[in-house]
């Protein structure tokens, strides 16, 4: 939260910028880091630090030919991440500043109970004054409870610290045209106001086996962030004082504005918390209403159910063009759901054989997604 012009901000610091591209971590960029959060601290911000590099910290550990599969992923994050979490106490300590680890998984932020304990554990830490250092859990996520990226799981950490600002180091300068590795020519986009397909085609994959999602992931998060109300900054992590120059903006670098109206409250938890495993298309007077009126989305609106879901579930909400709209908690399970499609609540009771919410999704349970489509994309390249 802005407490004048006191920011939360929370440093996404990929595996690249970490390992200064060698195959394991360069502590003298750790240094440079830390004297760099301490800066911001020191100017009144909270810094919260979301560190990749448990993987490349256990190559280091090891000094052997490790390959890339998860086992062996797995098995590294849970060599390096004590080593990486060691150095960050090290490190913070000479300013002495106090750090704490945090491991997450998607499981942490899935159920409403757990996301406000963690959310809450969180704020206490900034209450006093440590700061937290967070990756994800890698050596116990399964695929099923993984986030998978860190990228992503900044955008969470950005929605459950109420941050005003998401800074997200990498290898380059922010997002290009195309991918800069392979193009030379490629160009910085400076200013993003909302993340549409066009600019998705952009962001291709990781250029290296040690990065997690390239600047896809990157978007990913920006997009989940914006939405949430903050400001997302793409930024290269090897240019001297970086932070501070972000802050100042006048760092090359591509900010992502966050939007006017942003997601509030429990709705925020719902961007950021459970995972779909449902899809729902709608017709356009459906779309029309959750979108632009406000309403909440009856059985009558809806042509077809996808994918298997209980109820209180999240499901996606797509429009008959196959875009993604909405997303939100179900009142049914997709099997109940297909009994009841194109009909009225009246016919409810008849069709489910028990009584049941009007609503398939009721509005407090949902979060539109669509974009003005008027407005650009990019502001200035
Ligand atoms: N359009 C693009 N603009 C900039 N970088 C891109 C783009 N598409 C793909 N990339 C790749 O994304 C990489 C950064 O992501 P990644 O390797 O996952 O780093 P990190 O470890 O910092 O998360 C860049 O080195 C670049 O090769
Ligand atoms: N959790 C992993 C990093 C995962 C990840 O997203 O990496 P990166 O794309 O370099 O930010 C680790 O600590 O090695």
């Amino acid at each position: 939260m802005t407490k004048n012009n006191k920011q939360t901000i929370v440093i996404k610091l990929g595996t690249s910028v970490l390992t200064a591209g060698s195959q394991t971590l360069n502590k003298p960029r750790l240094v440079e880091l830390v004297r760099q959060c301490v800066t911001l601290r020191q100017a009144g911000h909270q810094v919260i630090v979301v560190s990749s590099g448990a993987v490349a910290a256990g190559r280091g550990v090891l000094q052997q030919p490790i390959g890339h599969s998860l086992a062996e992923k797995q098995m590294l994050a849970a060599i390096g991440q004590g080593q990486l979490i060691h150095l960050w106490q090290s490190l913070f300590s000479i300013y002495d500043v106090n750090v704490a680890q945090m491991l997450l998984t998607r499981a942490d932020l899935e159920h409403r109970e757990r996301y406000l304990t963690a959310r809450d554990m969180l704020t206490k830490l900034l209450e006093h004054h440590v700061v937290p250092i967070i990756n994800e859990n890698d050596a116990v996520a399964t695929s099923e409870i993984k986030v998978g990226d860190n990228d992503n799981l900044s955008a969470y950490v950005a929605i459950l610290a109420n941050a005003d600002k998401l800074v997200l180091l990498t290898d380059q300068h922010g997002l290009f045209t195309a991918d800069p590795r392979a193009n030379p020519d490629a160009q910085l986009i400076e200013q993003v106001t909302h993340i549409n397909d066009e600019l998705r085609a952009l962001a291709g994959g990781s250029g290296t086996q040690l990065g997690t999602g390239g600047m896809a992931t990157k978007l990913q998060a920006a997009d989940i962030a914006q939405r949430a109300g903050v400001d997302v900054v793409i930024a290269k992590g090897s240019e001297y004082d970086i932070l501070p120059q972000v802050l100042n903006q006048t760092a090359p670098s591509t900010t992502f504005l966050k939007f006017d109206a942003p997601v509030g409250g429990r709705k925020r938890w719902l961007l950021s918390g459970p995972k779909s495993t449902g899809r729902i298309i709608c017709d356009s007077g459906a779309i029309k209403a959750i979108c632009h009126q406000g309403a909440s989305l009856l059985a009558k609106g809806i042509i077809a159910v996808e994918g298997q879901f209980q109820r209180g579930e999240l499901v996606q909400v797509f429009c008959q063009k196959g875009k993604l709209k909405a997303q939100g908690l179900t009142s049914l399970d997709n099997q109940e759901l297909s009994l009841v499609l194109g009909c009225h609540s009246s016919e409810f009771a008849q069709r489910l054989g028990c009584e049941s919410a009007e609503e398939i999704i009721h509005r407090d349970n949902l979060v539109v997604l669509n974009q003005p489509d008027h407005q650009d994309a990019i502001n200035t390249i």
